[in-house]
């Protein structure tokens, strides 16, 4: 992809409106990690308003880590609107493969064809109904073993589908690229990659999913590595990657991704 940059730029200027319904443990986190970007967040996810808010957000991100029935109700109630209104919505199918009940709740979110589906390899097999050796939350398989699964998913459902990891994969079932940004440190720290899923959702904001998904992992990526060369350590982490995220242009962007053909 020739520049990433201008769908960082675009997305900055429309500073949209994301509506997160995510998990207990990355409302902070991505909240910071959308603000920093540039986007401007909402966690909202009682299900008396969550579909009414949908309604009004340029962009929806489901994430569904520390989910139970009321949200899963407001999870599906959002979705379903934001397919209604055209508002380009993300699934983080957070730990899929790990119980009878995010499976099922998996495939149900699924059937309201999500704009782009974010997870790591384990949560891409699972969802697409392969056998997973995901542990919980993180990943038990390489990008790689995730790719087949993620074309045919895309296919499926008419989803960009991007699989994280050491390497990035995206694709969108006939086109697909991998990404090669990124820092060690990342899996280390809790919730980074749902507030990917929030970045993510902030770049599909009135722009094409595909480029935009792929120049939304190539900037999360990039601030990565700038995070963990100032920084020692998980801790330290954390404050320099929301440093870089704010610090990034798009010739920067353009500068230091890594985009390739896959
Ligand atoms: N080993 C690695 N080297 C470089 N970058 C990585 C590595 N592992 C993950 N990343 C990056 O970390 C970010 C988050 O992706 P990851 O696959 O860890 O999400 P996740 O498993 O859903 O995380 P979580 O559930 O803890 O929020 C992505 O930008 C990805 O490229
Ligand atoms: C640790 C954890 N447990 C449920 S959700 C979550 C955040 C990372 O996915
Ligand atoms: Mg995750």
């Amino acid at each position: 992809m020739e520049d990433p940059g201008q769908y960082l730029a675009m997305m900055r200027q429309t500073a949209p409106l994301v509506h997160n319904i995510t998990n207990y443990v990355a409302m902070n986190v991505m909240a910071n990690v959308l603000l920093a970007a540039g986007a401007s967040p909402a966690m909202i996810h009682a299900r008396e308003e969550a579909a009414e808010f949908a309604g009004i957000a340029q962009a929806l991100s489901v994430n569904i880590g520390t989910v139970s029935p009321p949200w899963a109700e407001a999870m599906e109630a959002a979705a379903t609107v934001a397919g209604e209104k055209d508002v380009p919505w993300v699934l983080d199918p957070v730990a899929v493969g790990a119980t009878g009940y995010r499976r099922a709740l998996g495939a149900r979110l699924l059937a309201l064809r999500p704009t782009v589906i974010r997870g790591n390899a384990s949560e891409i097999l699972a969802l697409a109904g392969a056998v997973s050796a995901g542990k919980g939350v993180d990943a038990g398989e390489s990008v790689e073993t995730a790719e087949n699964a993620a074309r045919a998913l895309a296919r499926h459902g008419g989803a960009v589908v991007a699989v994280t990891g050491a390497v990035d994969f995206v694709t969108d079932g006939t086109r697909a690229v991998r990404i090669a940004n990124g820092d060690a440190m990342m899996p280390r720290v809790t919730a980074l990659g749902c507030s990917l899923t929030g970045v993510v959702a902030a770049f599909a904001a009135g722009q094409s999913p595909f480029e935009a998904t792929v120049a939304a992992l190539a900037y999360y990526g990039l601030a990565g590595e700038r995070a963990g060369a100032a920084s020692e350590g998980p801790g330290t982490f954390q404050p320099a990657f929301l440093d870089a995220l704010h610090a990034i242009d798009p010739a920067a962007l353009n500068a230091g991704a890594r985009i390739e053909l896959a």
